[in-house]
């Protein structure tokens, strides 16, 4: 049942007219609405989240304000003044709005300053020179104000993922300051899932930029899946179920429990991990002797059945190498890996599936599926060697098995013909996960698996991969996400300058105990 939106019980902003207000919106793809009419109000001086399952609508609906698509009805106001649809190509740029997308839209070639001095599209500057002196003033004048330690003369290909993002914001920022000379103050700045891509322990200096935006009076409006970082940083919340808006509340003194009650409709339910019933009287599933990649350095390790086993550390400690490692995606410098005990001469991704290990990416848009085709054709992929004769593939079956993977792993929508890249980030990669699951894989190396994955799919995804687990599978975990350990993970090894320095198994595996080693290596 939608639920009244409650406008109480907030910061000082709750007395000041909302930047923007969307009232009603609506749009259908194909007959088939997405957003059947959806209110938020975004104030000044706010961070206000914008929560809701995979698929209930905060990308369409972001993707309206910024031109992308077309709303079907509905109005919104941006500083006091009433917009109507459509838009057009810059959606409501013009009117103070700024946008970061999950992919940040940065060229790893450029420079800060060429991404900044360049960004001048809509204003009267136009295809004017560019007067270089003056816009690294401006530039490094933006980074100091924002205390961003980073060099305009840098690459981006240079930069950390989270000195990327502050510089896709900044560029935002930026480029509205550029065009909003004669408007009233207040920035709206929309950011999709910012932090899906970053590393746990740095998203708090994003979360000081947008801090920062908001005390000048700016409105954030700020997507995410991850409800501790919502708590950490946002004022107020409003919650899409399944395309309506499902409530709006303040955050002070929300729980957990609070906000997933208002985005499943349902209390969380916790999953036991249950026991571990590990297999190592047998050899090893898959096992690593001496590898040496370009970050991992003579690293051992072995994936018995019937167990998870978490991989983490800090970003560019090589944790986040080893599953392409060990599959061979990524050639080793050195070292060896083993199938079952026996040495596998030159590693390759054909050998790895040959051998039933297989490897879910964290990009799943360039390298996990193909986004032109179905999400039958996607979900057949591993099946055509064996399944088809000659030119003959049979659909029948392949669709059966793909519908029956759609509705078990709650895939919206449960289509096998729908195209892969118009289902939402979570449900991709809710598809893409099944694909493999269906292959029935000996191992599963799993690189950052719940990204952009909403909180009840997680729940699912957890479920089926301890079921497999049980059945004798092993999984080899590689994330930042700590409460993803605790949750799913037998045993966990940190990793600190590419070898492994510590491994906390069982009941030890908590989030303070994750956190202090991994920060423990890095303080020695
Ligand atoms: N171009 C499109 N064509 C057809 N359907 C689409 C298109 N874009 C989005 N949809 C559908 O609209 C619905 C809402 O998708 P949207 O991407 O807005 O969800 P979301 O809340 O952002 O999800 P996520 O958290 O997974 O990113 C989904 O059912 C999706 O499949």
């Amino acid at each position: 049942m939608t639920q009244a939106v409650n406008t109480a019980g907030d910061s000082g902003a709750a007395t000041l007219a909302p930047l923007l207000r969307v009232k009603g919106l609506k749009k259908s793809f194909n007959g088939v609405p997405a957003l059947h009419g959806v209110d938020i109000d975004v104030r000044p001086g706010e961070v206000h989240g914008l929560l809701g399952a995979n698929g209930s609508g905060k990308s369409t609906l972001i993707k309206i304000l910024a031109g992308f698509h077309d709303a079907d009805g509905g109005t919104v106001t941006a500083h006091g003044n009433e917009v109507s649809s459509p838009f057009g190509p810059r959606g409501l740029r013009d009117q103070g709005l700024g946008f970061v997308h999950q992919d940040l839209g940065l060229a790893l070639s450029n420079t800060v300053l060429e991404h900044m001095a360049l960004d001048r599209e809509g204003t009267s500057q136009g295809w004017a020179r560019v007067d270089w002196k003056a816009e690294r003033a401006r530039v490094q004048e933006l980074l100091d104000r924002f205390e961003i330690d980073v060099d305009p003369s840098a690459t981006i290909d240079m930069l950390t993922p989270v000195q990327r993002a502050m510089v896709a914001v900044i560029r935002a920022v930026g480029s509205q300051e550029r065009t909003s000379k004669d408007r009233s103050p207040g920035q709206i700045l929309i950011l999709d899932e910012p932090t899906v891509f970053l590393p746990r322990h740095e998203v708090g200096l994003l979360f000081n930029v947008l801090h920062r935006l908001r005390d000048r009076g700016d409105a954030v409006l700020l997507v995410s899946h991850d409800l501790d970082e919502i708590l950490e940083v946002t004022n107020r919340v409003t919650v899409f179920r399944n395309g309506r808006t499902a409530g709006t509340r303040s955050t002070e003194g929300a729980t957990r429990d609070d906000l997933v009650q208002l985005i499943l409709g349902a209390r969380d339910e916790h999953v036991a991990k249950g026991k571990a019933v590990i297999r190592d009287d047998k050899p090893p599933l898959l096992a690593a002797r001496k590898i040496r990649g370009t970050r991992v350095q003579d690293l051992d390790l072995d994936l018995f059945s019937g167990e998870v086993v978490g991989i983490t550390g800090l970003a560019g400690s090589g944790f986040e190498e080893l599953p392409d490692l060990l599959f061979g995606s990524k050639a080793l410098v050195s070292g060896s890996l083993e199938h079952g005990g026996q040495a596998v001469r030159k590693p390759s991704p054909v050998k790895s599936m040959d051998a039933g290990v297989v490897l879910i990416p964290a990009d799943r848009k360039s390298q996990g599926g193909a986004l032109e085709l179905s999400v039958l054709e996607n979900m057949s992929v591993p099946f055509l060697a064996k399944q088809a004769k000659g030119w003959r593939v049979p659909w029948g079956a392949l669709g059966k098995q793909a519908q029956d993977t759609c509705h078990r792993l709650n895939v919206v929508p449960p289509n096998p013909q729908a195209m892969f890249g118009h289902l939402s980030g979570g449900n991709q990669q809710k598809a893409l996960l099944g694909k493999w699951m269906d292959t029935q894989p000996l191992v599963m190396l799993l690189n950052e698996p719940t990204q952009g994955v909403d909180i009840g799919a997680r729940r699912e995804i957890f479920k089926l991969i301890r079921a497999a687990v049980a059945q004798g599978m092993a999984v080899l975990c590689a994330t930042s996400d700590y409460e993803q350990l605790v949750e799913m993970a037998d045993r966990v090894l940190v990793v600190d300058e590419g070898r492994i320095r510590a491994e906390l198994t069982g009941d030890d595996i908590t989030k303070d105990a994750l956190a202090s080693a991994v920060y423990a290596e890095e303080a020695s």
